[in-house]
């Protein structure tokens, strides 16, 4: 059977009086992929700064393969395993795309102070075993021939891939991909979609996905948790999920909603 690699047992965080996240628990094995989904505001995104350090939990617990993550610090959630991707694209947009994703690697292997500085063989070794490494993450994500361009200079879905690339590169057991599809075409969503696929495969790690974009969410989220003003509404099967009356009125509600202010 499948290792646990995430779980959160009631887990919650409360800002003064508002209960954003409440009684949040779920279980992700390697190679699965969930969805984590609701209307805007339902807390989706305190859920990822709460797997990520960013906040501490007021309640509850959660772990990585075993290991309880609550109170580390956001370098040590890296460090452990859990990367993550921002709605707002956040690359090193200056560097060159390779450069992107060498710097994660770094970040797992470690440079170590003197031999960077004076550039021993040590320093030599690592660098090109950092780069022979990034352009094989490269060419899973159809970029090898961009590897020296200026990340800037990528089309937005490429920026979206190289995100992940970069991820990947941490050595993460966990990634929380969120909204990874916001602002791209179908084209770029369905090489997206390929990409998820070939990382499940190929690495076997657990995917936790925020996405707005329901046929997506449908087509590739083995199960779902839906969430709405920091509740879990409903956990199930994507077609569960699509026919789970709770979660109909919740969109439906936020739709009026929007439609009258
Ligand atoms: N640092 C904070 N301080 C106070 N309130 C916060 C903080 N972070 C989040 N919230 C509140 O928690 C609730 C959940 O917000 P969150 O951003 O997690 O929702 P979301 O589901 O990601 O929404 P969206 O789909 O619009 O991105 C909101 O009411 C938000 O205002």
């Amino acid at each position: 059977m499948a290792e646990v690699i995430l779980q959160a047992k009631h887990l919650g965080i409360s800002f003064g009086g508002l209960k954003a996240v409440d009684d949040f628990n779920i279980e992700i094995k390697a190679g699965e992929l969930m969805g984590l989904i609701g209307p805007n505001g339902a807390g989706k995104t305190t859920v990822f700064n709460l797997l990520t350090g960013v906040y501490t939990p007021t309640e509850g617990a959660f772990f990585l393969c075993g290991e309880k993550m609550n109170g580390k610090k956001t370098y040590q959630v890296v460090q452990a395993g859990i990367a993550r991707t921002f709605q707002n694209i956040r690359l090193f947009k200056s560097m060159t795309v390779i450069e992107n994703v060498m710097v994660a690697y770094g970040m797992s292997i470690k440079y170590k102070m003197p031999g960077a500085l004076f550039r021993s063989s040590t320093y030599w070794r690592e660098e090109a075993e950092y780069r022979e490494k990034a352009m094989e993450l490269l060419k899973i994500f159809g970029l090898e021939d961009k590897a020296d361009f200026v990340a800037d200079n990528l089309p937005y879905g490429q920026q979206r891939k190289l995100e992940i690339a970069r991820a990947l590169a941490t050595g993460m057991k966990l990634l929380l991909l969120d909204e990874p599809a916001a602002g791209m075409n179908p084209t770029e969503t369905a090489d997206l979609l390929r990409c998820i696929n070939v990382i499940r495969e190929q690495f076997g790690i657990a995917i936790l996905l925020i996405e707005h974009d329901m046929s997506l969410v449908m087509k590739i989220c083995e199960r779902i948790v839906v969430i709405d003003y920091g509740v879990t509404i409903a956990t199930g099967l994507p077609e569960e999920i699509a026919s789970n009356q709770r979660v109909i009125t919740a969109y439906l509600g936020a739709d009026e909603e929007e439609e009258g202010a």
